[in-house]
């Protein structure tokens, strides 16, 4: 904590997440975790004060670091503003076009300690732009951890699981207790590896219909199946011929189904 850019200073906004890593080998074993960056533009949500930032500075051919709070944007641009190969945007990470910041260059790596208090959307964000990034590795609290990595048949599978699933391949790194952090927050917290995968076309399924039905069929998860999708307004008859043509058991729950399970059944009630 004695360099300045690894100082969180004296405030913290709890309703921006903010919960500094004051664990120097946390951080090193996270930007490790991003892999070679020497010839790549690495994208940092919420740098915050700049305990992973450091890090990378050196290793990427280029920085883009993604901070809302308009203080500590400002400043990590003073602490680096000899530095060309880094920039600092000032905005909510979720207005950023991802697109436009790779240019013309290969996928981005992305990399942050997430705010958790908008952590579902931040990974719609990084999945709507699959086309343009490579991998992320990113830090969240252990319980949706569990749930972004969770197997078929296992309690935490839902549609979190199957989204990011979907869309890439699903590493656990570490895991972190409150003290690795200032103020220390109430949850444990882990970090994700996602490599980018699209399953979609495998699959044979237009991804945004598809995880709009994986939402019904999951929506209440202590029913059946078959149960969901007739309160989806699907006749009885129907759901129950679907199921069975996918090879589906009529009491099957969501959570019990592979991905290829339940495009098969989506195929089948799309192809009536
Ligand atoms: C958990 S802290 C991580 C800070 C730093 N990376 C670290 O590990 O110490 C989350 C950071 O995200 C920032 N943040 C919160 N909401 C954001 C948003 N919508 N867009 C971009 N950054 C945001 C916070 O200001 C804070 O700096």
């Amino acid at each position: 904590m004695s360099r300045s850019g690894t100082r969180p200073g004296p405030r913290s906004k709890p309703k921006l997440g903010q919960n500094f890593l004051i664990d120097p080998h946390a951080s090193l074993a996270i930007a490790d975790a991003l892999g070679d960056l020497s010839q790549r533009t690495v994208v940092e949500i919420g740098p915050g004060a700049g305990a992973i930032t450091e890090l990378l500075l050196p290793r990427a051919q280029r920085l883009i670091a993604i901070e809302l709070d308009r203080v500590l944007a400002q400043r990590l641009t003073e602490q680096h503003a000899s530095t060309p190969s880094f920039e600092v945007i000032s905005a909510d990470v979720l207005s950023v076009n991802l697109h436009d910041l790779r240019a013309d260059g290969p996928p981005l790596l992305i990399i942050g300690n997430l705010p958790y208090y908008i952590t579902s959307d931040i990974l719609l964000h990084l999945f709507r732009f699959h086309a343009d990034v490579d991998r992320a590795v990113i830090m969240v609290q252990r319980e949706v951890a569990d749930r972004v990595a969770a197997h078929p048949g296992t309690r935490d599978y839902g549609v979190l699981s199957a989204t990011a699933q979907l869309y890439a391949r699903v590493e656990r790194i570490l895991t972190l207790p409150p003290e690795a952090f200032m103020p220390p927050p109430d949850v444990h917290s882990s970090v994700l590896r996602l490599t980018m995968q699209p399953q979609f076309a495998a699959l044979g399924v237009e991804p945004d219909a598809f995880l709009g039905f994986v939402k019904k069929a999951f929506a209440q998860k202590r029913k059946t199946l078959a149960s969901n999708l007739r309160a989806a307004g699907l006749a009885s008859d129907i759901a129950q011929q679907a199921l069975e043509a996918a090879g589906i058991p009529a009491m099957a729950r969501a959570e019990e189904l592979d991905l290829a399970t339940m495009a098969r059944l989506w195929k089948q009630l799309e192809s009536r």
